[in-house]
């Protein structure tokens, strides 16, 4: 018989993280996977046509009311689930924009460190990201955060000349707006602003304006705000994206448990946006002690973490769900290079606000 003592010694996090990795046999997640596209008739087709399902049935969550379909789960104040918030269209825009338009110069990429890439770009990592701890930026911290020198990585003695067709499978990530350093996990600010594209950004930003947040919040609210940005009121005039990543995985790649600290506005909303091949996304607490929610995030779907509690707890991906590329994103002609891309990819457009509305650090 196996020791089970080994599984005593992991957090309820690594242990779930274990769970929705294993393949042999798969995750059963039809017992507590919160899955909100089975609420959703027009999405039964995809559903079916995929062999994942989570379910609703006996789990918590709230619907908010409003246009569009708005959900929270009490375990995770400031956590707010938008399914299917992206339309077919804007679901291949995205992609293209992703791949085509963003994934080269000036945008960073894990693939700068090792390769030269083409200047017109491309059209994973090598291996998962390294976990570094670092300090919460704070306005008081910030020009001493910003003054560490951040050494580029230092290049592999054993990487191979690839060609780009088969460099896209390795691209793992890309940087959006302020240039993000990955050894210090601090924004390095020295290197100066990029632009977030603007259909992006307005995209999280009617993300953002299409949640009633007194909703989500409301007068009880107990959580403490800090002085880190301005509050959920005001989100309407004081919401604005200034850097995030593209995330780009593979079927086998996962994401660790980790919390996302390096923001000046740690409570301002981080829009995440799923496109591709589902996922398990698992969101817990202030430490990996806490039993982690899962949830079954679709291509389409949009998660909002905002406020203290929601912007510090550990999350992470432990599993992408195969052989659940939607139909939509698969197609003939000038498609055809993307549906090969996406076949075996999940793309996670992970856009934040690093400062307040206005505010110049330079
Ligand atoms: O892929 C996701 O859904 C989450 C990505 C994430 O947490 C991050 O980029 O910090
Ligand atoms: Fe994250």
């Amino acid at each position: 018989m196996k020791d089970s003592s080994v599984e005593l010694d992991w957090t309820p996090f690594r242990a779930a993280e274990k769970r929705f990795k294993a393949r042999f046999p798969p995750p059963d997640l039809s017992q507590d996977v919160l899955d909100l596209a089975l609420l959703n008739a027009t999405r039964a087709s995809e559903i079916e046509a995929g062999i994942w399902k989570g379910t609703t049935s006996g789990l918590e969550y709230r619907k908010l009311t409003g246009d569009v379909e708005a959900y929270v789960t009490p375990r995770i104040p400031g956590l707010v689930l938008l399914p299917g918030f992206l339309d077919h269209a804007t679901q291949r825009a995205l992609v293209q924009w992703s791949l085509a338009d963003h994934a080269r110069q000036p945008n960073e990429t894990n693939l700068d460190i090792h390769y030269v890439l083409p200047e017109d770009g491309l059209w994973n990592p090598s291996g998962p990201r390294k976990l570094i701890n670092n300090t919460p930026a704070t306005l008081e911290n910030f020009s001493e955060l910003s003054a560490t020198p951040k050494l580029p990585s230092a290049p592999s003695g054993t990487a191979q000349p690839t060609l780009a067709s088969a460099l896209i499978r390795k691209l793992r990530w890309a940087n959006i707006g302020w240039s993000y350093h990955w050894g210090t996990k601090q924004y390095d600010f020295a290197k100066g602003k990029v632009k977030v594209d603007e259909s992006l950004a307005e995209v999280c930003r009617k993300a953002v304006n299409a949640v009633d947040w007194k909703q989500v919040y409301g007068p009880t609210d107990a959580s403490d705000w800090g002085e880190s940005g301005p509050g959920w009121q005001t989100w309407d005039q004081d919401y604005e994206p200034d850097a995030g990543i593209v995330n780009f995985y593979q079927t086998k790649d996962t994401l660790m448990a980790h919390v996302d600290r390096s923001e000046v506005c740690a409570t301002s909303p981080l829009v995440s946006i799923s496109i591709g091949n589902a996922a398990v996304f698992l969101i817990g607490g202030l430490t990996r002690d806490s039993d982690p929610v899962p949830i079954l995030l679709r291509s389409g779907d949009v998660v909002i973490m905002s406020g203290p509690t929601c912007r510090r707890a550990y999350h992470g991906v432990p599993r992408i769900l195969e052989n659940t590329l939607p139909d939509h994103l698969t197609g003939q002609g000038p498609w055809a290079p993307y549906e090969d891309y996406l076949t075996t990819t999940r793309i996670n457009i992970n856009v934040r606000q690093v400062f307040p509305k206005g505010f110049d650090p330079s």
